[in-house]
Parts: structure tokens; sequence; C-alpha cells
């Protein structure tokens, strides 16, 4: 860790041609290669009691497929070539993550999360290198896949200012009134169900959380900050089996979708 408290990930100065000494007149191609070639950090938001789950234990812990879901998300995320490290935020209770084989694992540091989930990514956010991309993907998404990892860092051609992964909706849209009736049907032209990874300027996006929740936005994910900020991120299509286990019911499929992909 460097004397800023921020990760030091050992990147050489010729890995980062924007550190150079002397004066560089950088086109504006040189200024996106060094863009693209900024470190990434996955920052894993693992901090949650999983309430509506009604375990016995935090969700990210319970067993599918022989591991926990927190251990299968880890391994996608410290298995993928292009993530220089994970940063994964922790309940201040949490007796369980030490446990796990992950935890070990030299490219994993562990922080104290917060009272929601916003507060435990900008606790992450605090020791992210300063030029560095952010890749925030929920510990309770064990069904992520390297493509879709890949598609999402590709994206940052076309989407400089960052992007998420997100899924098209394709059900007719209904909103509730609170008799459980049916209040009025949604529009849903180019209505989009985000997920995650979301992938932002870890500078940037500490910035604007920051700001965003000072001002009392409600954050539920990363890119509500962006536009808050008023930038608009990209959507990149992803998968539709990268599911948040968050009811019971969600247990059996993301099984099925880890048995499947095993195979
Ligand atoms: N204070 C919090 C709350 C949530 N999370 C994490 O954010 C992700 C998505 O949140 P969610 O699915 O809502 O998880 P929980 O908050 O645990 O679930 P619930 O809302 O049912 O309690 C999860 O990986 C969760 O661990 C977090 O890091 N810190
Ligand atoms: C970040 C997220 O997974 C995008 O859909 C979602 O907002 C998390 O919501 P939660 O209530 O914190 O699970």
């Amino acid at each position: 860790m460097s004397e800023l408290g921020h990760l030091d990930l050992g990147l050489s100065e010729q890995s980062n041609p924007g550190s150079q000494s002397e004066p560089v007149m950088q086109t504006e191609l040189q200024r996106q290669a060094e863009h693209i070639t900024q470190a990434v950090v996955a920052i894993v938001p693992a901090a949650g009691i999983g309430s509506r789950m009604g375990a016995d234990r935090p969700k990210q812990y319970l067993e599918v497929c022989g591991q926990s879901i927190l251990g299968h998300t880890l391994d996608k995320l410290l298995s993928h070539p292009h993530i220089s490290h994970v940063i994964v935020a922790l309940h201040p209770n949490d007796n369980i993550f030490n446990t796990l084989p992950q935890a070990a694992h030299p490219k994993l540091t562990t922080v104290l999360g917060g009272g929601e989930r916003a507060d435990s990514v900008l606790a992450a956010l605090q020791i992210a290198p300063e030029h560095s991309w952010a890749l925030v993907h929920d510990a309770a998404r064990p069904c992520l896949t390297a493509t879709d990892i890949d598609k999402l860092l590709a994206s940052r051609v076309q989407f400089p200012q960052g992007a998420i992964l997100a899924m098209p909706v394709c059900d007719t849209m209904k909103r509730a009134n609170k008799q459980g009736e049916i209040s009025a049907t949604v529009c849903r032209d180019n209505l989009w169900h985000a997920l995650t990874p979301q992938l932002f300027q870890a500078a940037q996006l500490k910035d604007y959380l920051n700001a965003a929740l000072a001002a009392g936005v409600v954050v539920t994910d990363e890119a509500s900050a962006m536009e808050w900020a008023g930038i608009s991120p990209g959507l990149v299509s992803g998968r539709a089996d990268n599911i948040k286990v968050t009811h019971p019911d969600d247990l059996g499929l993301a099984e099925l979708f880890l048995m499947r992909a095993a195979k």
C-alpha cells in the first residue's frame, strides 16, 4: 500500500506513458490509448446482510455448486487477465470471509463496508489507485462470465465516460398502487435492467459518488451517481443469467447457471 493509502499495483512508469518525465505532445489517440491501458481494479460490495433472502447467514456466504456465492464471484474476477486487483468491502461483523480460500489471494484486499451499498463502494474507492478503472460488481452476482467482462472492458473505446452491463426489458412493466393493483403500464421502450459490473474511472466515480450521497441522492448503482453529475454512461448488453441472488428462489437459478457454465 503506498503512503497515500492507495493500492500500489507496481505498474512500471512505461506502462503509464503519461508519467514520462520529458514533456510529451500527446495526440488524442495517445490519450485514448493511455486511457484504455490504465489498470482495472474490481470492487466487490459484499457487506450486505441479505435480509430479503432470510437465511441463517448473509446470502453471499450461502453455498451453491460446492462453494459460497462470494467465492464464485471472486473466482471470476481474480482469474480475469485484465483485472489487476480486487477490493472487497466487508460487513464489520463479518466472521466468514477469512474462511474462504480466496481470502489469501495476493490480488485481493479487503476494506470495511458501510451502511448502504454505495457506502461500501465508496470505502473501496478510497484505496483504489488514482489513475485506474473501477469495475464494480455485486458479490451477489456469481454467474458473471469472462466474456461479459471482456465486453464491458472493450466498451471503453465507445464509452470513455464509462458503461454498465445491462439487459433490455422484454416483459410488459406494471406500476402497482398501495392496494397491490395495477396503477399504470410503464412504457418499456428503451427500458433496461441495470446489471453489474459497472465500469468507471475510479477518481471520477469517487468524486461523484461522494457528491451525490452528500446531496442526499438515492444511489442504488454507480451509474446513478454519474447520471446525477450529468454523465450518460454507456449501456452494454449483458447476459440474462448474470442474476443477482436476492430471494430464496434465486438460489436454484444460480445453481443451474453455474452448473451449465461448468460443463
Ligand atoms: N451496506 C451494504 C449493502 C449491500 N452491499 C452489497 O451490495 C450487493 C447488492 O446488494 P443486495 O443484493 O441488496 O444485498 P443485501 O443488501 O445483502 O440484500 P438485502 O437488501 O436483501 O438485505 C450485495 O453483494 C451486498 O453484499 C454492501 O456491500 N454493503
Ligand atoms: C447495482 C444493482 O445490482 C444494479 O441492478 C442493484 O441496484 C443493486 O440493488 P440492491 O437493492 O442493492 O441489491
